[in-house]
C-alpha cells in the first residue's frame, strides 16, 4: 500500500457514486476489529495567545482582547485535572498557541511563576499530573525542536501535531499568511524528529482551508512516508474546516459530506494500522457515515471541559454514542491517550512505562 502513487490516491478522491460506494466498503473492510474507540479527556488550554494567525482559527487571541487567558495558574489547572480524575478522564489534553512566550506579558507571567518559558512550564504541569492523579498527559503545543521533543517526551504518553497540509501554496493565501508555524516543512520536521524519538504520535488534516484534491493527496502520502520510516503514528485526525462568524474565512465553503467521505475512507485504506479520527462533534448528523467509510476512534471525548478550539461544538454524551456505535454493529473501546501497540518500554519514558504498568 505505501507503493501507492499521487495520482491513484487523487484518482480515488476524485471518485463518483459508485466508486465512493466501493471505496467505503473497501476501507470499511481493513478495520482489525469491530471496536470505536475514544479517549476520555480533559482539554486544559493553558493560553490561548499565539505567534501565528491561521486564517481559520478562534481560539488565539490578542494579548489585548478582554476573553484573552494569559497563561491558566498551577491552582486552576491542577482544580480541573482533580476533577477530571474523579470523573475517571485518563487523558490530560494540553493544547494552546504556538511559543506564546513570543509575547512579553506570557514571558512575565511565567516568570512570575518561576519558570523561564511555556515548555519548562508545561513539564511541570505534565509532572504534577502523572504525580498527583491517573491521567496521562498528551501535548500539543505546536511546533517543537528535537531537544524540545525530548524535554516533553519524559513526560507525555503521547504527543501530537496537526500537519493540517503538505501545501507550501497556502502558506501565501488567508488561510497561512500570517502562520509561520504552519510552514509544512517546519511541521513534518517536528513530525520526524517525533519519529527518531519514538514518540507516540497523532497528526492530522484540516479539510476544506483552501487545499486542491492533489494537495490532500499529498499530504496523505506525506503522512504515510514518515510512518514507514519510523512506525510512531498512532491516530491521523481528518478534520473538517468550519466556518465561524468574523474569522478571515468565513466565506470558504466547509468541505462537503462526499469529499470528506473520501478522504476518511482513503485515509483508512492508507493507514490500517493506524487508528482514524473524525471529530463526532464536529460532524452531529452526519458522524455514522464516517464510520461506515473506515473511521474508527472518535478522539478524546470530554466529560467536563468543552472543544476549546471549537466551542460552539459540543462534544456528543458517551451514552449517544455509543447508540451510533452499537446502531452500526460496532462496541464503543475506551482507549488511553497512548495507543495499545505502543504500550512498550520502547515507545515510552520510564515514568510513563512504570505509570501505566502499576494498572
Ligand atoms: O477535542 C479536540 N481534541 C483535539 N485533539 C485531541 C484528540 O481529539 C484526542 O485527544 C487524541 O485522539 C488523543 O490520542 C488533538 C490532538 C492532537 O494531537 C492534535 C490536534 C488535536 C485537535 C483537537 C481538537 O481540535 N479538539
Ligand atoms: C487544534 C486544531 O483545530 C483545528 N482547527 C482550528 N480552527 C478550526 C476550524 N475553524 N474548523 C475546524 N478545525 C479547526 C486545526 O487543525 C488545529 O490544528
Ligand atoms: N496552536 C497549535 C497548532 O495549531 C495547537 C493547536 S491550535 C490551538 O498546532
Ligand atoms: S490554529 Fe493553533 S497555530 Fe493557528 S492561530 Fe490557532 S492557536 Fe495559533
Amino acid at each position: 500500500m505505501s507503493k501507492i502513487s499521487k495520482e491513484h490516491v487523487s484518482s480515488l478522491l476524485n471518485g463518483k457514486c459508485d466508486d465512493i460506494i466501493s471505496l467505503m466498503a473497501a476501507a470499511n473492510s481493513k478495520r482489525s476489529n469491530s471496536t470505536i474507540t475514544y479517549s476520555k479527556n480533559v482539554f486544559l488550554p493553558l493560553t490561548n495567545i499565539c505567534r501565528n494567525e491561521c486564517g481559520y482559527c478562534t481560539f488565539k487571541k490578542d494579548k489585548n482582547d478582554s476573553d484573552a487567558t494569559i497563561l491558566m495558574k498551577p491552582t486552576e489547572v491542577m482544580k480541573t485535572m482533580h476533577r477530571a480524575d474523579e470523573y475517571g478522564c485518563r487523558e490530560a489534553l494540553f493544547t494552546f498557541g504556538e511559543h506564546p512566550d513570543d509575547v512579553q506579558q506570557v514571558k512575565i507571567a511565567l516568570e512570575e511563576l518561576g519558570f523561564e518559558s511555556m515548555l519548562n512550564y508545561l513539564h511541570f504541569l505534565c509532572e504534577e499530573t502523572l504525580n498527583q492523579t491517573d491521567l496521562l498527559p498528551h501535548s500539543n503545543p505546536g511546533i517543537l525542536k528535537k531537544s524540545e521533543l525530548k524535554f516533553l517526551r519524559e513526560v507525555n504518553a503521547s504527543m501530537g501535531l496537526m500537519l493540517e497540509t503538505t501545501s507550501q501554496r497556502l502558506m501565501k493565501t488567508v488561510a497561512h499568511e500570517k502562520s509561520p508555524g504552519k510552514d509544512p516543512k517546519l511541521r513534518i520536521e517536528t513530525i520526524e524528529n517525533a519519529g527518531k524519538l519514538k514518540i507516540p504520535f497523532t497528526t492530522g488534516l484540516l479539510i476544506g482551508i483552501g487545499e486542491t484534491v492533489d494537495e490532500r493527496a499529498e499530504s496523505l502520502l506525506e503522512i504515510r512516508k514518515l510512518h514507514d520510516k519510523y512506525g510512531h503514528i498512532q491516530e491521523i485526525i481528518i478534520q473538517n474546516f468550519k466556518s465561524k462568524p468574523g474569522i478571515p474565512m468565513q466565506d470558504f465553503k466547509e468541505p462537503s459530506l462526499a469529499e470528506m467521505v473520501k478522504m476518511v475512507a482513503v485515509t483508512k485504506m492508507l493507514f490500517p494500522d493506524a487508528g482514524v479520527q473524525v471529530p463526532p462533534n464536529l460532524n452531529r448528523d452526519t458522524t455514522q457515515i464516517f464510520v461506515m467509510a473506515g473511521a474508527d476512534d472518535w478522539g478524546g471525548v470530554s466529560p467536563i471541559t468543552k472543544d476549546y478550539v471549537n466551542p460552539e461544538a459540543p462534544w456528543p454524551e458517551l451514552d449517544e454514542l455509543q447508540m451510533i456505535t452499537e446502531e452500526l454493529g460496532f462496541q464503543m473501546d475506551e482507549r488511553l491517550p497512548v495507543y495499545p501497540k505502543f504500550l512498550s518500554e520502547e515507545f515510552l519514558s520510564d515514568k510513563i512505562f512504570e505509570k501505566i504498568g502499576k494498572e
